[in-house]
């Protein structure tokens, strides 16, 4: 059990345990009902596919340095002036192309909703009250110190913080763990935190990944040539400099091959969304799909075990841009394999994770 307040007036019950020698019991500072938080984290997206929002989302990411490591007197200049004016159009035309029109938000918004939502429940039902479970995101809304104001304020005095990346890298799952120590800088009382590491070594969460692809082939009239694993790329420096992004999504699909008892004709792994002149982690999707097409695999599945919800990477890169690369080189089956979002598999395999890092808190 916490360690709370736990009388019908905390707040009178907190200044007398203090004994607080300066404020008479009516004006000490509210004290709410401890409670354990636990904060998932993505990445961010947009408000809305408009010039401005996505200029303003995109110069917020691309400012970041655990994303893009140049000194900032060279890529400030170039950012803000040759690439702010372009991409905004051309990345707003892709996220138009997947909004979620009815609910006026991006898809990794909703899905990101759901997901905290059955977190939500599952862990409520097993702690009760005690715990409160939220979201936020590393760039654009909700920011991650909005969410952590939020939860110290309704009596967070522990958190959990869970960057939802499968597998680490610093252009991801550090930058969030930074913003979330950034935020906690702020507060006069900083809670004890924890934060979860990299999943993607889980039987659960690789379990999740096999049943999804189970299901999928399940579906199909005649089984794919190939599954192709396609994770987001990041230049392949970072993987010099120490970055075990690489060596992870790797695994991974080792891990996804062992489980489904295939051998190594049968799944590759590649990368997608090269963004600049450097040379990113290879083979690019959009190439390698185009030569398996021509060496004859006409018929491929394709999945993306690196984001742990559908966002404009996998509904518009790899469903339409990858997908026509495909195509145009003569494929004729392509089939896109959904990222695990709100699935009860997955839920379990995070739920688990977040458990094992509340060891003793509740
Ligand atoms: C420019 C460098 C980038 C690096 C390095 C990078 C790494 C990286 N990103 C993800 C996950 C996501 N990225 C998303 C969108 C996105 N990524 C970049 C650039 C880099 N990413 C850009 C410019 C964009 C915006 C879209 C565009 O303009 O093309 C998203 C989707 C967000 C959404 O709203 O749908 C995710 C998720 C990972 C996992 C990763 C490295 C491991
Ligand atoms: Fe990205
Ligand atoms: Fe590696």
């Amino acid at each position: 059990m916490l360690d709370s307040h736990s009388t019908d007036d905390p707040i009178e019950t907190a200044a007398r345990e203090a004994k607080c020698p300066v404020h008479a019991p009516a004006d000490h500072p509210k004290i709410p009902r401890a409670k354990v938080g636990v904060l998932v984290a993505n990445l961010g997206t947009p408000d809305n596919y408009d010039y401005w929002s996505m200029r303003r989302y995109l110069s917020e990411f691309l400012s970041d340095k655990r994303v893009i490591d140049y000194s900032a007197l060279i890529w400030q200049p170039l950012l803000q002036g040759i690439i702010l004016s372009k991409r905004p159009f051309s990345s707003g035309a892709a996220y138009k192309s997947i909004w979620n029109e009815e609910q006026g938000e991006s898809p990794l918004m909703t899905i990101t909703k759901s997901q905290t939502a059955k977190l939500r429940a599952r862990l409520t039902e097993r702690y009760g009250e005690d715990v409160m479970v939220s979201f936020c995101m590393r760039y654009g809304n909700p920011s991650t110190l909005k969410v952590v104001r939020e939860m110290i304020a309704a009596g967070c005095q522990k958190i959990v913080f869970f960057p939802l990346y499968p597998q680490y890298a610093g252009a991801t799952t550090a930058t969030a763990n930074d913003q979330f120590f950034r935020a906690l800088m702020k507060e006069k009382w900083q809670p004890p935190v924890r934060t979860v590491p990299a999943y993607f070594d889980r039987a659960s969460y690789i379990d999740a990944l096999a049943q999804s692809v189970e299901r999928s082939y399940g579906a199909l009239e005649t089984k794919p040539d190939i599954l192709v694993c396609s994770y987001h790329g990041v230049p392949q420096r970072y993987l010099k400099e120490g970055d075990p992004y690489h060596c992870q999504c790797q695994k991974t699909t080792r891990l996804l091959k062992e489980r489904l008892g295939w051998d190594d004709t049968q799944i590759i792994t590649t990368f997608q969304s090269r963004f600049g002149p450097e040379e990113w982690l290879q083979p690019y999707t959009v190439e390698e799909v185009a030569r398996l097409a021509e060496r004859g695999m006409k018929n491929i599945a394709i999945c993306a075990p690196a984001f742990s919800a559908d966002c404009i990477e996998t509904l518009e890169e790899i469903n339409e841009e990858i997908r026509e690369s495909f195509e145009e080189a003569g494929g004729e089956r392509f089939t896109y394999i959904p990222c695990l979002n709100d699935d009860e598999a997955h839920m379990a395999a995070l739920e688990e994770a977040i458990v094992e890092n509340l060891s003793g808190w509740l």
